[in-house]
């Protein structure tokens, strides 16, 4: 979708990944609603846009993506500002291994109630243009980070989730595309938690590993990633896809053959964002 005019949620956006995302949009002509929990640096970055791109073109809202009336009204605050919304990113995201409750609240159930929620004001049959909506999960998505155990189930959950709904979505000609994002490590303040028993918990004796890990995979910039998401949010069809960003390489996963394939007879493997919607 090109970016230019279109307008852009974002979650977990004051900082990190988050801000990176809507710089990027800015950059290429978007107008983004920052959601964040987080209102003092919240502030800060929307000051520190407007003076780059001018006082229209953001909206600072405060929101806690796991209150379902704060993020309902941020969607209601940001159609009243803009009059549409084209592009969704759920991107809150936290580490908590002790607080796993919390974790489980933040980057699934929030992003399930975010994801309706865009689906309710983008799709066809509401009356709304369609869109596309980019789901951040993690390459905890794709395999196992030892570390962190809920993180990685929470992961996983936003990849199975996001890949169902891009397949309903298509089914229901509701005009609206799902896409995710994997990274490995990338330089924000996530990271300082692998290494703090407060949010480890029960595995922070496991710190090793993950400096092992850090080692192996090497660490992202914010920039990078932000590249990566634009190509996800440029890039025409590819519903359902999921895009793994490394240091070395960025490319669309491949998943084996879903069971209805292997049953179907279909020989070869879910192609992601095989279909042109
Ligand atoms: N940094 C990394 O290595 C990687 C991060 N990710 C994912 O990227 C996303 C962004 O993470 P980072 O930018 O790295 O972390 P970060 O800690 O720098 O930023 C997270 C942002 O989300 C906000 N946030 C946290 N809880 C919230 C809530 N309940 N409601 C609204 N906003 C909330 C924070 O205030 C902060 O601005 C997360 O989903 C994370 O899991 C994925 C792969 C790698
Ligand atoms: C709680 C952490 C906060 C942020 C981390 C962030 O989301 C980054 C995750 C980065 C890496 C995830 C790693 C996933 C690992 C796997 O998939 C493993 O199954 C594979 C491990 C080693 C592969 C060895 C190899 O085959 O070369």
């Amino acid at each position: 979708m090109a970016v230019n005019g279109k307008i852009a949620l974002v979650t977990g956006a004051a900082q990190g990944l988050g801000r990176g995302f809507c710089e990027i949009l800015l950059k290429n002509g978007a107008k983004v609603a920052l959601l964040d929990v987080n209102k003092e640096v919240g502030n800060d970055l929307k000051a520190s846009l407007d003076k780059e791109f001018g006082p229209d073109h953001t909206l600072f809202l405060t929101c806690d993506v796991t209150s379902e009336d704060q993020l309902s009204d941020a969607y209601q605050k940001t159609l009243e500002k803009f009059g549409k919304i084209d592009i969704v990113c759920n991107n809150a995201g936290i580490a908590n291994e002790r607080d796993w409750e919390k974790a489980v609240a933040v980057n699934l159930v929030a992003v399930v109630r975010s994801t309706y929620l865009a689906l309710q004001h983008m799709k066809k049959q509401n009356g709304g243009q369609g869109g596309l909506i980019v789901n951040i999960a993690s390459m905890a998505g794709l395999g196992p980070l030892l570390t962190s155990p809920v993180y990685t189930a929470t992961k996983h959950g936003v990849v199975g989730f996001s890949r169902a709904l891009a397949e309903a979505s298509e089914a229901c000609d509701f005009g609206v595309r799902l896409k995710v994002l994997c990274p490995t490590f990338v330089r924000t303040a996530i990271i300082s938690t692998l290494s703090s028993e407060e949010y480890m918990g029960l595995f922070s004796c496991l710190h090793g590993f993950t400096e092992q890990m850090i080692g192996m995979f090497g660490m992202l910039e914010v920039p990078q990633v932000a590249e990566a998401f634009l190509q996800l949010v440029v890039e025409e069809g590819k519903n359902g896809s999921v895009l793994m960003v490394t240091p070395e390489i960025t490319s669309y996963v491949e998943f084996p053959k879903s069971p209805t394939d292997v049953l179907s007879g279909n020989p070869s493997p879910s192609a992601p964002g095989s279909s042109p919607q």
